[in-house]
Formats: C-alpha cells, structure tokens, sequence
C-alpha cells in the first residue's frame, strides 16, 4: 500500500513489457488489416490433423465414485506468451476407469471427426485424407462399424436436427442442460426423450446440437463439430470421470481441478512427456513447448495462468516449475532453491478463505532464466498486491495469513518467550473468525518448514529473528485498546501488556507508540498541531499500521529471494509463468475486487485478440479457409475504466483529491457522468454496477476513497524511523510499490499494460 495520496513512480514490470510487445504487435496487425478478428471454422485441410496418439502412461489407472464441484482451468500456449481462462463446472464422478478396450476406442475417436464445414467441402471419402487415415486408424476398433464421414449428415440449424429427430441439448426449466433424442413435433412443440426416460416440451429456442457420441473425450475441444457450451462442459465432464483432468481447446489448454492425488505427476511422466512418448494434454506438454520454443528461436515464453480461486492455479504453477526445473536442472543447483520459494512465498502470501484452504491471497510472475544451454541460471518473482486487509480483518471460517498460525504452533520455547508469544486464540486479528486450524494441515510442522526453508534461502538467523519480531509486534498491534476520554469519543490508549509488547518487539518507545495511536498532526500555517483521535480514527490508524508492517515485510521477503535467485547474468532466455488472481464476484465486493476484475478484463482483452489473431493467422498459413465469426470484445468495458477524464479509475482519483469527498459524494460523481454508459448501471445507496466479460458486478463503495488514497500518517513514518529495528526503519524510508494502487495505476498507463 502506499503511504500518501500521491502516485509512486511505477516501474514497469517485464509482464508490463512483455505484455505491451504484444499489443504494439496486436495493433500493428490491426492497423494492416483493420478487420475484426475471426474465429475459424473447423479445419479444412490435413495440415491440422491431430497428432498420432500415444499410449497412456503405465501407471494410469484410477477408480473412484461420488460427486463433486470441478474447476475449469484453462492454459493458452502460444509462441510468446500463454492465458489461462477459468469456469466453474458441476461434475458427477460415477466409474473412473481406463480399460485397455476403451483406451483405444478413445484413440481411435479422437481427431475421427471434423465439422459441418469439413463436410461442406468434401464430397467422397475416398478422396479424404483426413477420413482415409481415421478409417485405417480404426480398423479393428472394438466399437465395431464407425459411420463414414458422408454416412453423417452435418448441418448447422436446429430446424434440421428437429426435422431428422437428432440427439440435442435441451435446458431445462432449473436451468441445466440434458441430452436427449427429438420424438416428435407439433406446431412449436417440440418433445424431447431424455436419456432418464422422460419426454419434455422444449421451446426450439432452447436445444441445441450434440454431437454424435463417437466424439465424446476428445482431447481437443476444436475437434467438436458443435461448440455449444453443454458440448463443451458435456466433453470436459467425460474426460474428467477417466481422469484425464487436462483437455485442449486449441493452443488453450484446460485444467480441471481433481481435488485428490491423480497419478498424472511425477518423474515417470516427466520423462514421457521430456522424451515425446506422450502427447496428451499437460502441464508438462504445455511448458515443454515453451522450453523447446525458447531454445528453438530464441524467444522468451510465458504460461499465463487463469481461473476462479481453488480453480488449481498455484498447482498447475507449480507442476509447470518442478517440470521446467527438472528440464534445466543440473546447472548449479538454482532450481532447488527456486521451488523453495514455493514454501516462503505460501506461508506469508497464502491463507484459508471458504473457497480454498491454501488460497493464494497475491499475483504473482516467476520469471525463470536459462543459459543458451538451457540450464536455469537465476529466476525472479515478482508479487501483484498482496491482501493486506486480511491481517486486521477476517471473515468466518476464514483464516489470516499461515504464518501467523505457524509461529504461534510452532516456535521453540525460546522464541516464544522472547517474542512473549501465546496461542493464536489470544490474538484478536487470529481469533475473531474463529478458525485456527486447517484439516490436515500441522502448523507447527510446517513451521519448522518454514525454517528449513529461510535457511536454504540464506536469510541469516538475524533477519529471521527481525522477521519473527514483526509478525509477533503485528500480532500485539491487533490486541491494543483504547478508552475514551471525553463524550466526542476522543481516545487514548490503555497502557498494558499488548503495547508494552508491542512497543517493545518494534524496538520504539511505548511512549511513542501511544502518542502515534492516538493523537495526529495537522499542518496549521508553519505550525503543526497535534490532535486526538476519535475512537473509530485511532482503531483505523492501528490496523492501517499493522497492514503496512505486514505489506513492506511481504516485499522485503521477495526481495532477498531475487537477490538470492539472481544467479549469474548468464541469461539467455527466460520462460515466464503468471499466477493472477481470476475474476472474483461475492455477496459484497469491495475496492479489492474492482481492481482485480479490471486486471481480469485487461486479460480477457489479451486474450481475445492475441488468440484468435494468432489461430487466423496459423490457418492463413495453412491455406485454410475457414468462416469468419466475430467476437465479444471488451473494449467498451475497459474504456469505462480507463476513458479520462470521465472514466471509472480517474473519477476516482479525482473524488479521492477532495478532502471532504466521501463514498457517497464518489458515487453520485460515478452516477452523474457514467449512467448514460451501458457498462455502468447505477444502482440504491452507495453501490454501482458494472457489466463484465463475465457477468455483472456490483460495487460497494464503501472505503473505496481510503483505500484508494492509502493513507500512512507520517506520525507512523517517525516513529518507525526511530525504531531500533533495522528492518522497521527501512520500511519507513521507502515507498511500496506493490500495492493496489501500484496495480490500478499500471493497468491504467496507457500501453504498460497489454
Ligand atoms: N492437479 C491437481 N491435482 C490434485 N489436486 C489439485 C490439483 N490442482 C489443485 N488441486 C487441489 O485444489 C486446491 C486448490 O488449488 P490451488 O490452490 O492451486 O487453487 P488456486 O486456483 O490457486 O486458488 P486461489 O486463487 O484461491 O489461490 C489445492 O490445494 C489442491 O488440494
């Protein structure tokens, strides 16, 4: 967070630069062309025929019964940068096995089929090279006689699927899409045989058409005839009850959360997918075609990873690191240390919320270096705001930062006493959720992790030490009371334990502490005047100097592990991979989820544009022709954000100028010159709307202004300054940049940002 109302100077990240490269590249194409990107059609031509599959490996074999919530993740691979998308998918898991029968029937369809567009242009199947192989492919299939493809009829409209009685999807009343066979038709009645037996009335506005089940678990998603959401979500689910979690949608791939162990890891399958006897959709795939491209042109690579949190971003990160260190590994041991980082960066950056119970609560870029050999020679992380907010405020049954319980459950005796340390249920920024464990998880084991891991990082015993003092000098911040002195509410602070140990684990007088809690200086003329604090003014101050402690602590971290992750200059090209927070839609959405829908809408344009330019440009190459189709672009949405001066960002600024302004007076601004604007929909009270690529939201303006002016009084700043901590003061004497201001203003400059 910053610590005046004034813009930090913002440097630019290489995802900055990265990411304007592209657009520079976007709008010079844009400019040539000046013609909306198109999604292609189907395939015409064998130059995109699906590759020759490759056995499964030997240890994939699962069984499993049940029911459960999947996440969809998806990986965007090109030759300079990756996206990754998210939805949410309801699956139910029945019999998880793969047979050796159905292995090859599946085989066997994968990539049989092509479109109507296929069909369009092809009249014998003799003269088709695509169905000539498929055929000998399948010769001696168990599933027996597969139709031909002139024995398929392929048309687009659902009047045609009525007319033949075809298989289509039909949405029910409650919303979720069935299956089911065309029975009969009368006038606009059309009658529907589920698979359950049942036949329902169903509007022909609400069917559309299946594809024919010899399609069903193909691994790309493009190999469908019809990509109609239940298609799409139908081919995910199928895939995911033989637990092939990872599917491909074109140079996307998707990512389907298993939430249990599924044997698709390891070193057996790193070596498979290292020595290209597996091409089935990975992880391992995805960031092998990033190290291979790399040392093939020369180019730096990037994952962009993307979904809704518990989606399995960080593990899918995760996968793509240990896959990409074991690929460079060997070069003097920097990839050990670099997936220790893992460790560090999780026990201060992630926490429980009800969604997930190691959220990541912070972006993050890794970049990894490699030599012209292609050994890791160094890496660099850098974070996108960390949630400050959670170390004063938790929700329930969601936890603070790990950390925090980790100390508490896991620090030696010693350093309990010196830090007069107590259990997490002692401390109110830990105790007012009322969570403090997590199934499964030890916190003082992983404490002792935690150790291991700032040892093998050289952090010196001394920094640790420094460290341990602030988390506990945070926690005794948080227990501190005030009294009021007066009937206006004005306070001073109680003189007892928590700032006695407060004060003394930040190294400054307890004196001094209470006269920055309670008390603030104004400028009158020359002279400064000291002021008390109301009760609601003195409780803010300290949380806001408990959230600043944490936030420079978060970045001081990062910045000894680049100084250790350095390496030598010996870079030759990097491979970059993205860990951003996706899109994020609560009850209640505050100033956090504002800019972190912006950041999301920023990347959906990205992808939008890059992708479909990238794909039209590979079947150009190919001489494919293909239809043109065009896409939902965002620009509108983002030109509400960023237009000045009358966008949402700079109104904001604006308001955020005016001491007086409050929340209100931010949204009748919003309301008087953004209602006219479709993307905007004023709504009661203090709260907006705004019509994302992926759905509206709803603002509460509530603390928009204080968060967006970030205020740290300098009575903090000096009384920092005079600590004897030496970590403390030098938190005091510079800025933050990570903050969500940092974020917000970055996005916003014109061209750093995409
Ligand atoms: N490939 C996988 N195999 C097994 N379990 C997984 C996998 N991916 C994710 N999970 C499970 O899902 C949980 C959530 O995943 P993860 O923390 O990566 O989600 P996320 O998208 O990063 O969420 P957030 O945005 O909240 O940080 C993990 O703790 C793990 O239990």
């Amino acid at each position: 967070m910053m610590l005046s109302a004034s813009s930090a100077p913002v440097t630019r990240s290489s995802l900055e630069e990265m990411l304007e490269s592209l657009r520079q590249r976007d709008e010079a194409l844009e400019r040539a062309k000046d013609l909306p990107p198109a999604l292609p059609a189907r395939p015409t031509s064998r130059a995109r025929l699906p590759s020759a599959r490759l056995s499964l490996p030997t240890d994939f074999k699962v069984g499993a019964n049940g029911r459960l919530e999947g996440k969809v993740e998806s990986i965007l691979e090109s030759k300079v940068e990756s996206v990754v998308l998210g939805s949410k998918l309801l699956v139910s898991v029945d019999d998880i096995r793969v047979e050796e029968p159905k292995r090859k029937e599946l085989e066997c369809r994968i990539g049989s089929f092509g479109s109507r567009k296929m069909r369009k242009v092809m009249d014998s199947t003799d003269s088709n090279p695509y169905v000539q192989e498929m055929n000998q492919q399948c010769r001696g299939s168990p599933i027996g006689s597969m139709p031909t493809i002139n024995e398929v009829e392929w048309e687009d409209s659902i009047g045609y699927f009525i007319r033949k009685k075809l298989s289509v999807w039909c949405q029910l009343s409650n919303g979720m899409w069935a299956s089911g066979k065309i029975q009969s038709t009368s006038g606009d009645e059309t009658y529907v045989a589920l698979a359950n037996g049942n036949v329902v009335n169903v509007p022909p506005g609400q069917l559309l058409p299946a594809n024919p089940e010899i399609l069903d678990g193909v691994d790309d998603l493009m190999q469908l005839s019809y990509l109609n959401d239940p298609s799409v979500l139908h081919n995910l689910k199928y895939r995911f009850t033989e637990d092939m979690i990872y599917s491909k949608a074109g140079p996307v791939l998707i990512a389907v959360n298993p939430f249990k162990d599924v044997p698709l890891y390891g070193n057996n399958a790193m070596d498979a997918y290292r020595q290209k006897d597996m091409d089935w959709p990975h992880v391992y795939a995805l960031a092998n075609t990033a190290y291979e491209q790399m040392m093939r042109d020369g180019k730096n690579q990037s994952l962009i990873i993307s979904g809704e949190s518990g989606a399995g971003k960080t593990e899918t990160a995760k996968y793509a690191m240990k896959y990409l260190a074991a690929l460079g590994g060997g070069g003097g041991g920097m990839e050990v240390e670099m997936l220790q980082t893992n460790c560090l960066l999780e026990a201060f950056g992630n926490a429980k919320t009800l969604r997930n119970k190691n959220s990541s609560r912070f972006g993050k870029l890794i970049e990894i270096h490699f030599t012209s050999l292609g050994k890791i020679s160094g890496a660099k992380i850098q974070t996108f705001f960390c949630e400050q907010s959670r170390v004063v405020q938790v929700g329930d049954g969601e936890r603070s930062y790990h950390v925090f319980y980790q100390l508490c459950s896991g620090a030696p005796s010693l350093l309990k006493e010196k830090l007069n340390l107590k259990a997490a249920t002692e401390y109110k920024y830990l105790n007012q959720s009322e969570c403090f464990e997590i199934d499964g998880v030890d916190d003082a084991l992983k404490f002792q992790k935690l150790q291991e891991a700032f040892d093998l990082l050289r952090i010196c015993k001394e920094d640790q030490a420094q460290v341990f003092q602030i988390l506990a000098a945070i926690l005794w911040l948080g227990n501190i009371k005030f009294q009021t002195i007066d009937n206006e509410n004005h306070v001073e602070v109680l003189a007892d334990e928590a700032l006695a140990n407060a004060s003394k684990l930040m190294k400054c007088t307890a004196q001094g502490l209470m006269v920055a809690l309670s008390t603030h200086k104004i400028r009158a003329g020359s002279d400064n005047i000291s002021k008390i604090k109301t009760l609601q003014q003195a409780i803010d101050a300290r949380d806001a100097l408990a959230k600043f402690m944490y936030g420079n602590l978060f970045d001081w971290l990062m910045e000894q592990i680049n100084k250790l992750l350095d390496g030598n200059q010996n870079t030759w090209g990097s491979i970059n991979i993205l860990d951003i927070y996706g899109f994020e839609s609560f009850k209640k959405n505050s100033f956090e989820q504002f800019c972190i829908n912006y950041a999301n809408e920023r990347l959906q344009q990205h992808f939008n544009r890059h992708l479909l330019k990238l794909e039209q440009e590979e079947y150009e190459e190919d001489g494919i022709d293909w239809t043109k189709v065009d896409f939902e672009d965002n620009q509108e949405c983002l030109d509400l954000f960023e237009k000045k001066p009358l966008g949402l960002l700079s109104l904001l600024d604006e308001e955020s100028n005016f001491p007086n302004a409050t929340d209100l007076t931010l949204v009748n601004k919003l309301n008087k010159h953004l209602n006219i604007n479709p993307f905007f929909k004023g709504q009661r009270g203090r709260a907006f709307g705004v019509r994302h690529y992926a759905g509206e939201v709803v603002y509460d303006t509530n603390g928009f202004l204080e968060k967006n002016r970030d205020p740290l009084h300098s009575d903090f700043i000096q009384l920092l300054s005079s600590s004897n901590c030496k970590l403390l003061q030098s938190f005091a004497s510079q800025k933050p940049d990570q903050t969500l201001r940092s974020l917000k203003s970055s996005l916003s400059q014109p061209g750093s940002f995409l």
